[in-house]
């Protein structure tokens, strides 16, 4: 019988390796002197020694051709949270992710890191200092949150050692740095709208914002600690800055440090959150007609509104996880590499 040769563990391959968090693998990767392919349904940058390759996640045929000589990858693409359609979210982080899975066995991966999220245990209520023995969210609040609970359950399932194929799940909180397409843009066009000015609920809740550089190294700690004696099989692992910071007084360094005012009027949780399952239920009703999206979706009321950091222990004592960034440095270094944001610009 013909003997697999492995390749070497430092090839690697990274699908959603265009996107905030995947690009900033990929460099990281690359510094530690990992050989990199990006699999991504588009290509946005070009790095010397990346090797691209453009493709859908769903086409497991496309993809068995990038794994074939790889035994790491990640997998840390969705689509975007904002786009709010479950036919596109089941198709790619359920049924791509699937697809992604027997193209790993198939091509002879040994190891696979799913970016998950700490969200899919968050159904609304506080959660503080969360674990990851949490349940998974019952009811999910959003199509985004749902389609993460099965993606991360599949993944997990996977993981078989007699078979030579070990998974494991991050949870990052809330990344961000710069080139995030998210946090910043979206906070700062609320601004600019002058819809800045309220704070929904008291304003003490707190809440977890993990610098990007902490989400990449959690990703390849666990890669590297991924063995079949490790804890990590077939696990999930919380990563954040592990400093839980007040959702609005993260927002208002932000907002002040790019030149707008700080928001002050404080609005009724409950009512903002009636407001948004509203405004939901009017939105879905016309979307054959008409494709609004509104900036107050009920997730984001209740991410803005309600306690929710978790605890990285876990994390630290199976792979010896410390952020590596700190939250002041984090705000500081975002902060700088938006001058384009700025106010008056
Ligand atoms: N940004 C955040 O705060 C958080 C993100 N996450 C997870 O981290 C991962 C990365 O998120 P971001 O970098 O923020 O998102 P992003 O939108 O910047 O990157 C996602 C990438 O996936 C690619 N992609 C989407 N559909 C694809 C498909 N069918 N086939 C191949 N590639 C496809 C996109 O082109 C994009 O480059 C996602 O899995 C997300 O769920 C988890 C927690 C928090
Ligand atoms: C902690 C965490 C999981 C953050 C995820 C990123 C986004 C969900 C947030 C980034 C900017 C936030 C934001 C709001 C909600 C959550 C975000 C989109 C608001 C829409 C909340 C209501 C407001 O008053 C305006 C906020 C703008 C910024």
């Amino acid at each position: 019988m013909a003997t697999r040769i492995r390749p070497s563990s430092k090839r690697c391959a990274v699908i959603g390796g265009s996107g905030f968090l995947g690009r900033h693998l990929v460099e990281r990767l690359v510094e530690k002197g990992y050989s990199v392919a990006v699999f991504d349904i588009a290509q946005r940058y070009d790095i010397p020694g990346v090797t691209f390759h453009q493709g859908d996640l769903c086409d497991k045929q496309a993809l068995l051709k990038v794994l074939k000589d790889v035994s790491l990858v990640f997998h840390c693409a969705s689509p975007s949270p904002a786009c709010d359609d479950r036919t596109l979210f089941w198709k790619v982080n359920v049924e791509g992710t699937r697809s992604v899975i027997q193209a790993c066995q198939e091509a002879g991966v040994q190891k696979l890191v799913l970016t998950s999220s700490a969200s899919v245990v968050f159904e609304g209520a506080d959660i503080k200092n969360g674990k990851e023995d949490l349940p998974y969210a019952k009811r999910p609040i959003d199509y985004y949150t749902e389609t993460k609970i099965h993606q991360e359950k599949i993944v997990l399932e996977a993981c078989n050692k007699e078979k030579d194929f070990l998974t494991v799940a991050i949870r990052p909180h809330g990344i961000f740095g710069p080139r995030d397409p998210q946090l910043v843009p979206i906070l700062v066009d609320t601004a600019r709208k002058g819809k800045m000015k309220f704070i929904i609920g008291d304003g003490t809740n707190l809440v977890d914002f993990t610098y990007v550089e902490n989400v990449v190294h959690g990703h390849i700690l666990a890669a590297e600690h991924l063995k079949a004696d490790s804890p990590l099989c077939g696990k999930a692992y919380h990563i954040t800055n592990d400093e839980p910071i007040r959702f609005w007084d993260f927002m208002s360094q932000v907002l002040v440090g790019l030149g707008y005012d700080a928001p002050r009027y404080h609005l009724p949780y409950a009512l903002v959150y009636g407001i948004a399952i509203l405004l939901w239920l009017i939105t879905s009703l016309l979307r054959p007609l008409v494709n609004i999206k509104p900036t107050f979706t009920p997730m984001r009321v209740a991410l803005a509104g309600t306690h929710h950091y978790y605890s990285c222990y876990r994390a630290k004592q199976d792979m010896g996880y410390q952020p590596v960034v700190r939250l002041q440095e984090a705000i500081a270094r975002t902060v700088a590499s938006y001058p384009h944001l700025k106010s008056g610009s």
